[in-house]
């Protein structure tokens, strides 16, 4: 039996705005039931490669392929694969928790859509919201509500941008538990932007970190600090991101 592709394969990926790669020719994989951090400062390259992952910008050079699926020419069968949650994209605050889950069900084409609400209220206990505008939500509850949507087409490929930022600790433990026990059932995988380090290192099965469009560094969050002679993920950012251009000429373990 052939083994399955994994839920994300990206090749040499470049998007160029002018003169510049804002993404430069990155290449990696996001397997089943691995939850992969997707880190680097600000102006990295993250957004720009998320967006390309959610077919949202085109890339100027490089493949995108979903479980296998090409998503330059299989658009629909690959984004059909895929989901994401982001602080920067809520949901639309003047219908009800159980509207924009229908709304965006119906996009989504999900079938035996009642029940499949009924089952991510409960899920999420979102079920005493449910008539609800998500506008009046709070912060914690708009984004059980937002992954209750990402989780709507039962996802193979999870994306989430910042998924944890502006929530409490204790709602953020819960968000990751819920996210953890997703890719743990095994048939998706997680690909997860996030600034908080010691999230990073709690969730995340393997980093890859961005500086300038490049993947400089991947690896095992918990081991990676020390193979590059730092104490803590922390650390290893703030040399990754002051200076990327000597860790470029490092040569890796
Ligand atoms: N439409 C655009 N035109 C020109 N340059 C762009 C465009 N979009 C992004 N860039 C540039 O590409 C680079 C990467 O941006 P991107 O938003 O992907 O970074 P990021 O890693 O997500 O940063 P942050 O952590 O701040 O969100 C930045 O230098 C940005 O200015």
């Amino acid at each position: 039996m052939t083994p399955s592709p994994p839920v994300l394969s990206v090749q040499a990926l470049r998007k160029v705005y002018g003169e510049r790669a804002a993404v430069d020719g990155i290449s990696f994989d996001v397997g089943r039931r691995e939850i992969v951090g997707l880190l680097g400062p600000n102006g990295a390259g993250k957004s720009t490669t998320i967006n390309m992952l959610l077919g949202v910008l085109e890339p100027s050079s490089g493949t995108i392929h979903i479980e296998g699926v090409d998503l330059a020419s299989h658009r629909v069968q690959a984004l059909e694969r895929t989901n994401f949650a982001a602080v920067y994209a809520p949901l639309p605050g003047n219908l009800t928790v159980a509207q924009n889950l229908r709304v965006f069900g119906l996009i989504y084409g999900v079938k035996g859509l009642s029940a499949r609400i009924q089952t991510l209220l409960e899920e999420y206990d979102l079920q005493r919201f449910r008539d609800t505008k998500c506008g009046v939500l709070s912060s914690g509850e708009q984004t059980r509500v937002s992954l209750a949507k990402a989780m709507l087409n039962q996802p193979r490929l999870l994306l989430l941008d910042e998924p944890t930022a502006s929530l409490d600790p204790a709602t953020a433990v819960d968000i990751r538990t819920r996210i953890q026990a997703f890719a743990a059932r095994g048939d998706s995988g997680v690909l997860w932007t996030s600034h908080n380090m010691y999230e990073v290192e709690a969730v995340c099965d393997r980093v890859l970190f961005l500086a300038r469009g490049r993947v400089l560094l991947q690896g095992d969050p918990k081991t990676l600090p020390r193979e590059h002679g730092h104490a803590t993920l922390e650390e290893l950012f703030i040399a990754v991101a002051n200076e990327p251009l000597a860790l470029e000429r490092q040569p890796l373990p």
